[in-house]
């Protein structure tokens, strides 16, 4: 501006307007007007302008190389509350802009960030909400690589090809976005324009879901933590697992329970076959009795005769025969003497 015109330069920040109240006397700028006000209710306190330059506050993920603290700092609540502020932001900064002006009606917006949340999804918001449209900057600024139109389920308006972003990897500078806007009228449109930023909220695995799986039970297995009342027995669990089937192939519309027919109190109850009768039986027997897991291990810590190898266990019989023979001898000489 060459020390020309009026010059506004607003931070929400006290000190950062200190530090910039110095930048503006180093560099000798006569035409500069520090503000530090809130830039959301700033559209209501100046003169309508020329252009803006909203380099907007961000989580900072695109100056991870230089700060990797960003890493740990920033979760997803500060990505959605940075996008939430930068569109309010870029709403005021528009609003601030003379769309007649005969030397501009641009806003420039720009972020350190390299989220598609704080740059393309701000934009596209403010494509839709207010008269504005996306121009080339590529005459004074060359390099960059194009904006996003689509990221994942997320779909931008096609001039988002417009905006440039700066990686660290491939430019060799911070992670940054940069998006030119001109203002097209200075009416607010009453309702946000189509939105094309259609959510696929389809679910994953959605195509999954058919009538038989939603009306069947997921059979879980159980974990150890489960309470010990509510422990299903193998037998239990296979039946568990038959019914479920069952319904889900609509066995019981197609043919109901013979319990059912027939009036009977226990609908539930299917017929036992024997095998599954005497299992019954050997269950109820073993109720009550002590865990056979627990005896083996009081066993365990029984201490217990050394177990001799054979040819010991054999030479130990032989001397147990001759010494019984010698006894019987003995006995018979003692009788007859
Ligand atoms: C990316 S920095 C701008 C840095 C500045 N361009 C410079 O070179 O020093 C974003 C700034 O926005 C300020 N800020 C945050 N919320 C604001 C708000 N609601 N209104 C105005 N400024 C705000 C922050 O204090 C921060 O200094």
């Amino acid at each position: 501006m060459r020390n020309t015109g009026t010059l506004f330069a607003n931070d929400l920040r006290r000190d950062r307007c200190k530090a910039l109240v110095a930048n503006v006397h180093r560099l000798g700028l006569t035409n500069v007007v520090v503000t530090n006000l809130d830039g959301k209710k700033l559209s209501k306190m100046l003169p309508r302008l020329d252009r803006v330059l909203l380099d907007a506050p961000c989580t900072g993920s695109g100056i991870i190389a230089r700060d990797p603290s960003v890493k740990v700092k920033r979760g997803q609540k500060d990505f959605e509350n940075h996008s939430r502020l930068q569109k309010e932001l870029l709403a005021a900064a528009i609003d601030m802009v003379d769309a007649g002006s005969k030397t501009g009606g641009y806003v420039v917006y720009s972020t350190c960030s390299v989220s598609v949340e704080e740059n393309e999804a701000v934009v596209d918001h403010a494509l839709k909400t207010r008269n504005v449209e996306l121009v080339s900057f590529t005459s004074s600024v060359s390099f960059g690589v194009e904006g996003l139109t689509k990221y994942r389920e997320r779909r931008f308006h096609p001039s988002l090809n417009l905006t440039r972003r700066y990686y660290p990897h491939v430019h060799n500078m911070d992670g940054f976005f940069v998006a030119k806007l001109k203002k097209t009228s200075n009416k607010v449109p009453e309702r946000a324009k189509k939105d094309r930023a259609k959510v696929d909220d389809k679910e994953w695995g959605e195509e999954h879901w058919t009538p038989a799986f939603m009306e069947s039970v997921v059979d879980f297995e159980a974990t150890s933590g489960q309470a010990a009342g509510t422990k299903k027995t193998a037998r239990e669990k296979k039946r568990q697992h038959r019914q479920n089937l069952m319904d889900a192939r609509g066995f019981q519309q197609k043919y109901p329970p013979r319990s059912e027919s027939a009036g009977m109190a226990n609908e539930a109850e299917e017929p036992l076959s024997k095998k599954s009768k005497l299992r019954d039986k050997r269950e109820k027997r073993t109720q009550g009795q002590p865990n056979n897991e627990l005896l083996d291990a009081a066993n365990e810590q029984r201490p217990r005769r050394p177990v001799l190898p054979n040819t010991a266990k054999k030479a130990k019989k032989v001397v147990k025969k001759k010494s019984n023979g010698m006894v019987k001898r003995q006995k018979a000489e003692a009788k007859e003497s």
